[in-house]
């Protein structure tokens, strides 16, 4: 009886391990003596798990926080009741990747040759392993994208039917979810593989994505904006920020350092926020990362969210022309930002749920801006509404934080080297968040974090919990 039992045992494990070579397509596994991007993150994997395991039984039964009835009803705001492990964002300071602050990024990651921003390579491999990549792990990386980059002709044949007018994040959302057939994730759970296993198959859908992600952009650009023709992929040749700005007709090296640093700061920003969290959320139920992410789409393409980048540039515009030939003074920009309180409106690129200065993102930006662009007219709009904004907002009195957030700052960067076209913006958003969200999300599985189900409660549930107690 024991022997047959350990030859099921056996005859399991080796279906297991042919289940995981069956359907995964990693290419590199070794590079230059430096491991390749799953050798890399399967060997911090154990301690990972150790170490959540230790911290779970030493602070298992410890408050993290407390819920009151406002923060229920308020977004959940400050509670804290999850965890993330690839950034974590500071209220004054802001994000950090794996302890970095941003300006530590420009300053450790490997950058292009003659370029101060990071590879967009290097910020996934960062944000996975915990490790600032060497440069020949980048390059591996980047080999690994190339091989997985070519787009199946029934996602293209999917893009090319949607109507150009649609709206870009609504294009990028069918595009993502036409590349869901290729999902090893979907293929690997129906055959039934071992849970220990997940997180390779969604590392390897999460390289795919990540693979393919900037062709599907690039392409729906071209056919809303353009005559949908295209540069073809150079993935390979060319970093993620350069292939995707040439596919999208862009050949100016400083739109490649633009994209580089766009792909950068828009990557992450710690777990509770509606992108990233809905891709947590859809994923706790086994959804393979290109449904994942694709919930995360939908919730970045709201005005609250990611897409204020495209509500900023379109109210600047707006300003412009009904400026006219009067002379921008703080004076007259204050008096449009009070039209927009007045209207019952929000300001658009200002205020956070969590940051209480300017977000280290916007400063980013306004650096790239002095360094390449100080003369632009709309730069130096956007400038002056950093000077006249967060008074207003404060004489108002409503908001916690008055002062820019990312999105404040992005449009005008863009538009400045011919990206004119706004409602498009948040593509670009959503093509980095796919770097934090899905490194995340393979983290989800590799600590095989349990499907999210919070305990709701109704008005009167609260009503009737509490009366007596006042
Ligand atoms: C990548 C990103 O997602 S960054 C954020 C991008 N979004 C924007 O830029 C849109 C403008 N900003 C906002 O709407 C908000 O500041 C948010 C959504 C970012 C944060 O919302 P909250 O955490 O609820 O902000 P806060 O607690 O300060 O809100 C208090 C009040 O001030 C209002 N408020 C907040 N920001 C603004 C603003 N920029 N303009 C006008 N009113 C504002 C809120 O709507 C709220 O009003 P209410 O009491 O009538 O409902
Ligand atoms: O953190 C948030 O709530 C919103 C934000 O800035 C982001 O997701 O980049």
């Amino acid at each position: 009886m024991l022997r047959v039992g350990a030859s099921r045992l056996a005859r399991a494990a080796a279906a297991r391990s042919a289940g995981s070579r069956l359907h995964l397509r990693f290419k590199t596994t070794d590079t230059s003596g430096a491991l390749g991007i799953k050798e890399a993150l399967g060997a911090k994997i154990p301690a990972a798990i150790a170490d959540v395991k230790a911290v779970r039984e030493a602070y298992g039964d410890e408050q993290l926080g407390t819920c009151t009835v406002t923060q229920a009803y308020g977004g959940m705001r400050s509670v804290k009741a999850m965890t993330y492990e690839t950034s974590l964002l500071d209220a004054e300071e802001g994000i950090r990747f794996r302890g970095l602050t941003l300006p530590e990024c420009q300053a450790q990651l490997p950058r292009a040759a003659g370029g101060a921003e990071p590879l967009p390579e290097g910020i996934f491999w960062l944000l996975l392993t915990g490790d600032v990549p060497t440069d020949a792990q980048v390059h591996a990386l980047r080999e690994e994208f190339a091989s997985r980059s070519t787009l199946p002709a029934e996602a293209v044949a999917v893009i090319d039917a949607l109507p150009t007018d649609m709206h870009p994040m609504t294009q990028l959302n069918a595009g993502v979810l036409a590349l869901q057939p290729q999902s090893a994730m979907a293929a690997a759970y129906a055959k039934g593989v071992h849970k220990s296993t997940y997180w390779e198959y969604c590392l390897d859908d999460a390289l795919t994505l990540l693979a393919q992600l900037p062709e599907v952009a690039a392409r729906i650009y071209r056919r809303s904006f353009h005559d949908g023709s295209m540069t073809p992929s150079a993935a390979g040749e060319l970093d993620m920020g350069a292939n995707y700005a040439r596919m999208m007709g862009f050949e100016d090296p400083k739109f490649d350092e633009l994209m580089r640093l766009y792909l950068t700061i828009h990557a992450d920003h710690e777990g509770g926020n509606v992108s990233a969290h809905a891709v947590r959320l859809v994923g706790s139920a086994l959804s393979d990362p290109f449904l994942s992410f694709s919930g995360g789409l939908a919730g970045l393409a709201g005005p609250l969210h990611g897409l204020a980048n495209q509500e900023v540039l379109r109210w600047l515009m707006e300003m412009k022309e009904s400026l006219g030939t009067t002379k921008m003074t703080k004076e007259a920009l204050t008096g449009l930002v009070w039209d927009v309180l007045n209207a019952g409106k929000v300001v658009p690129g200002f205020g956070h749920a969590v940051l209480r200065k300017t977000d280290p993102r916007y400063t980013c930006q306004r650096e790239f801006a002095l360094k390449h662009m100080p003369d632009d007219e709309m730069f130096r709009m956007v400038s002056m509404l950093y000077e006249v904004v967060p008074a207003v907002l404060t004489e108002q009195g409503k908001v916690k934080n008055p002062y820019p957030n990312v999105d404040a700052h992005s449009g005008v960067l863009l538009r400045h080297y011919g990206l004119t076209e706004a409602r498009y913006y948040t593509v670009m958003f959503g093509v980095s968040r796919a770097i934090g969200t899905l490194a995340s999300l393979v983290w989800d599985r590799a600590l095989g974090l349990p499907i999210e189900r919070p305990k709701s409660v109704t008005t009167g549930w609260i009503k009737a919990h509490f009366e007596g107690k006042k």
